[in-house]
């Protein structure tokens, strides 16, 4: 089966499978891991607990990284439906939802999120699922707005997010609208590359 649904089974023994090809597909509209997710992975493996929810998961690297070394039940989301079979494919149970809609009151322990960042000029958006995980709008933060609205909804009583944060898009900018949102954010891992720096926060009611 080569369908776009997600539910399709893959025989990955099977040549006729189509599985290669889909790969290679895959790498051009799934986001890949780098520099953030390594971040992400390495706040998330040492903070996260519970049931664990990774937002946006892409390739499902890092949902597969928290569930490898914690030994965690580890959902991975995503919009782009290429991504949640990709993780799927790793193992991580994958699904495609956009942010949280799907997930009912107190559903997860953790949260975590390398969210579409990049702030980007309207007129030289284009419409395909890089974008969609790269760009945050003209601000940045199109995407992290309605994150922090909706995921204390998610969140179980003493629960942690875990939001990578990066200097393109207002690391202030992006914790006043957590305050806003009732939490209280505190720096877990940080790095500074040549563009930019990123930074781990883990944010807990306050
Ligand atoms: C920067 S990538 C991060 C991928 C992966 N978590 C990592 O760290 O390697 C952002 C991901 O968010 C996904 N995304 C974009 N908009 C979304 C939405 N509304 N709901 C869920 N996921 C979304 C993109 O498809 C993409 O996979």
């Amino acid at each position: 089966m080569t369908g776009d649904d997600p539910a399709d089974p893959v025989d990955t023994d099977d040549p006729e499978s189509g599985l290669a090809e889909r790969r290679g597909l895959d790498e051009t509209v799934v986001y890949q891991p780098a520099e953030d997710s390594g971040l992400l992975a390495e706040a998330a493996v040492a903070e996260a607990h519970g049931r664990v929810l990774e937002v946006g998961t892409g390739s499902g690297w890092v949902a597969q990284q928290i569930a490898d070394e914690r030994g965690l039940a580890v959902v991975g989301s995503d919009l782009n439906p290429h991504a949640a079979r990709q993780a799927r494919e790793r193992g991580v149970e994958g699904v495609v939802a956009d942010l949280l809609s799907p997930f009912r009151a107190d559903a997860f322990d953790t949260v975590c999120f390398n969210p579409p960042y990049l702030p980007t000029d309207p007129d030289n958006e284009w419409d395909d699922w890089m974008e969609h995980a790269l760009s945050g709008g003209e601000s940045g933060r199109e995407l992290i707005e309605p994150f922090l609205d909706d995921v204390g909804r998610a969140l179980a009583p003493g629960g942690v997010v875990l939001l990578l944060v990066s200097s393109l898009t207002g690391y202030d900018e992006v914790l006043t609208l957590a305050e806003d949102a009732g939490f209280a954010a505190d720096p877990v891992v940080e790095e500074s590359f040549p563009f930019e720096t990123l930074t781990v926060v883990a944010l807990r009611r306050a």
